[in-house]
């Protein structure tokens, strides 16, 4: 039992995308996600953990309300994700993508990326935006110079950084991060991960964190969740995922990830420890 409140309820969602095969066939269906229910509480880490193609990115996005279900719904701190509530939403759940590259835009600053979600929540005065925004960056480790820069003038760990930093300015309190490292260099991985290790502990954050690197997710989360062909086969406590997995695809999953000593996860984030 979970003594901390529900942040994030996923009850019995799926999505069956429906693919057009021209006149003279019949429509295929595709059921990437099958009527998952997964709890998140305040201030935890439930991991995600899955193959290519299993219906990790799917869940996130209807979750984040980016999608729309086929069938069940998600409550945010009690209040179901829809059209409708988009805004309110936002304030408690954001997202960081795998790639800060197509996820900035690159035609604006780093403090105006930042700045963006108080100017559309019309939150504080120019100058108080300023501070924030300038806070914000300062907390996710970014140098003051850079707030003129543009995206395409930072390395690929400072754009994460600034996603990061964008996702934290509603000071949301559930983060959906969809393989956040896992388009940078090893060791700047361990550095946003400790980074998203510093910032939960800070400010009690709540994370759902998808990846398909059992190394990071040994690292950070609190329980695992095991998604196979649109569908959690397993839900434990990251010790019993670890060191007494059931389900036989989990098995396989632990099997197959090559660390060079398993049990120890990626070793540049024991090291930079
Ligand atoms: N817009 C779409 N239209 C049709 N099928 C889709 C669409 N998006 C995803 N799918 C299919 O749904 C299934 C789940 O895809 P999804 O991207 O959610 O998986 P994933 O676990 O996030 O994979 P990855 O780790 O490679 O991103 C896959 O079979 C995929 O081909």
């Amino acid at each position: 039992m979970n003594a901390a409140p529900i942040a994030l309820e996923l009850c019995a969602l799926s999505k069956v995308y429906t693919l057009e095969r021209g006149m003279f066939k019949p429509a295929a269906e595709i059921r990437a996600v099958n009527a998952v229910s997964l709890r998140l509480h305040r201030g935890q880490t439930l991991g995600l953990v899955g193959e290519s193609g299993c219906g990790k990115s799917t869940l996130a996005r209807m979750l984040l309300g980016l999608l729309e279900p086929s069938a069940g719904h998600v409550l945010v701190n009690g209040q179901q994700v829809g059209p409708a509530r988009r805004k309110e939403n936002a304030r408690c759940i954001q997202p960081i993508f795998q790639d800060p590259y197509s996820s900035l835009n690159p035609r604006k600053t780093v403090a105006d990326i930042v700045g963006l979600p108080l100017k559309l929540h019309r939150i504080g005065n120019s100058a108080q935006q300023t501070r924030s925004v300038r806070r914000m960056l300062d907390l996710v480790g970014m140098p003051q110079r850079t707030d003129s820069h543009y995206p395409n003038q930072l390395s690929g760990g400072q754009r994460q950084r600034v996603a990061i930093a964008r996702a934290l300015i509603l000071q949301p309190e559930i983060l959906v991060c969809d393989e956040p490292t896992s388009s940078l260099d090893v060791s700047v991985q361990a550095q946003i991960l400790n980074l998203l290790l510093d910032l939960k502990a800070e400010f009690g954050l709540a994370y759902l964190f998808i990846s398909h690197d059992l190394g990071v997710v040994e690292h950070l989360a609190d329980q695992v969740a095991v998604m196979h062909k649109g569908s959690i086969v397993e839900l434990e406590s990251r010790e019993r995922i670890f060191c007494n997995a059931q389900h036989p695809y989990t098995r396989m999953l632990l099997a197959s990830a090559l660390t060079p000593e398993p049990g120890l996860g990626i070793p540049e984030l024991a090291a930079s420890e």
